[in-house]
């Protein structure tokens, strides 16, 4: 939160910001159990200067008690913009009336005007309905219960399984077209869809991760596992099939993770992210580079796959390449060469034993 100014701070920060295990969500949990209620505003002095009345000026580190002993009084707390300094207590605000708001209650009609007027972060804790409420320039969030975020984040997980199982069986019938020189765009878009679904949920699983903090830890341990190996398959896969070797499969993959936040993405927009622009028929056959299968290969020096790829362009002329002429590629030599014959074949023959109809 520091090295940024307040006005650039997205909800899901300060999510993460006051999620458990922080201080000051521990302070605010507190004051909900306290039943007090609470309005909280991080901001400067200068900041809240000209909309806040009276109250007494305390200027002590953050504590979570302290926060809970002051909220017994009337009135609103001022911490500073990185929430460890509790400035002011007791403290009248009057922002500007002519602010619309949406609230019925004088408390978040009033912590909905600050955050409107100041940009700073309010939180609003509810004396009567146990909920907390965050205002930030014109968002507005309520909390949820841990209890209800941590239900959904594991039906994620398991969703998640789910989608990395279809996935898995989409890319190993990928690998066995792959050697029968049989796919289409259309083979490729259906992978890079499933791709697109299983981003979407790891999205949806971050959020909820964020405001867990802590007590997310287990799931993001769940998370991180299923992801690992997928997301390295699903690079490679970009940099079979895009269509300029240049491009970074590593942007592109983060640019689909972002893209897979909204719609459903089309082919035509997945097809421009692979680096292809204008009509492509995609009952036509394409031909990967050979990146993914060669990385399955024992001992295959990155740097060999791309003097392979180099030499040959595509997979399916590496696949039938003699030892002869793998041989003549740079950094291998006859041993290497038969490793990698036989370790193609091997890969092939694995393919075929996992395949799914
Ligand atoms: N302008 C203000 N400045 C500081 N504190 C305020 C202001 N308006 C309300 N409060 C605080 O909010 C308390 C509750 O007000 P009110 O019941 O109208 O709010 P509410 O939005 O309905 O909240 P709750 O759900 O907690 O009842 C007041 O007793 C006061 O401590």
């Amino acid at each position: 939160m520091e090295s940024k100014k307040q006005s650039d701070i997205t909800i899901s920060e300060i999510l993460r910001f006051m999620a458990p295990g922080t201080p000051l969500r521990a302070g605010i949990d507190n004051v909900l159990r306290a039943n007090t209620g609470g309005l909280i505003v991080l901001c400067s002095k200068e900041q809240i200067a000209s909309i806040v009345d009276g109250g007494f000026q305390i200027n002590c580190p953050f504590s979570p008690s302290y926060l809970y002993e002051l909220a017994k009084m009337d009135g609103a707390i001022i911490l500073n913009q990185e929430g460890n300094k509790i400035l002011i207590a007791n403290g009248q605000l009057a922002p500007d009336s002519g602010i619309p708001s949406s609230e019925t209650g004088m408390r978040h009609r009033t912590a909905e005007r600050v955050a409107k007027q100041t940009g700073a972060l309010v939180i609003a804790v509810s004396q009567r309905r146990n909920v907390i409420t965050l205002y930030k320039g014109s968002s507005r969030y309520a909390l949820k219960d841990i209890g209800v975020i941590l239900t959904k984040a594991n039906v994620a997980v398991q969703t998640l399984e789910k989608y990395k199982v279809v996935l898995e069986q989409g890319i190993s019938n990928l690998g066995i077209l792959e050697f029968e020189e049989q796919v289409t765009y259309n083979d490729v878009l259906n992978v890079m869809h499933n791709i697109e679904m299983v981003l979407k949920i790891k999205n949806e699983l971050l959020t909820y991760l964020s405001e867990l903090g802590t007590e997310g830890r287990l799931i993001r341990l769940q998370m991180n596992e299923l992801l690992v190996e997928m997301e390295r398959e699903a690079e490679l896969i970009i940099m079979d099939y895009s269509h300029s070797k240049e491009l970074s499969s590593k942007a592109a993959l983060v640019r689909l993770e972002e893209l897979s936040k909204g719609e459903m993405l089309e082919d035509s927009f997945i097809m421009k992210l692979l680096g292809y622009h204008g009509y492509i028929h995609t009952e036509e056959f394409i031909f990967p580079r050979g990146y993914r299968v060669l990385h399955k290969v024992p001992r295959l020096p990155p740097i060999i796959i791309e003097n392979l790829v180099e030499r040959f362009q595509e997979l399916r002329y590496i696949a039938v390449a003699s030892i002869e002429e793998l041989d003549e590629v740079e950094g291998i030599g006859e041993v290497r060469a038969r490793k990698i014959n036989e370790g193609l074949r091997l890969i092939q023959e694995q393919f075929f034993a996992d395949r799914h109809l």
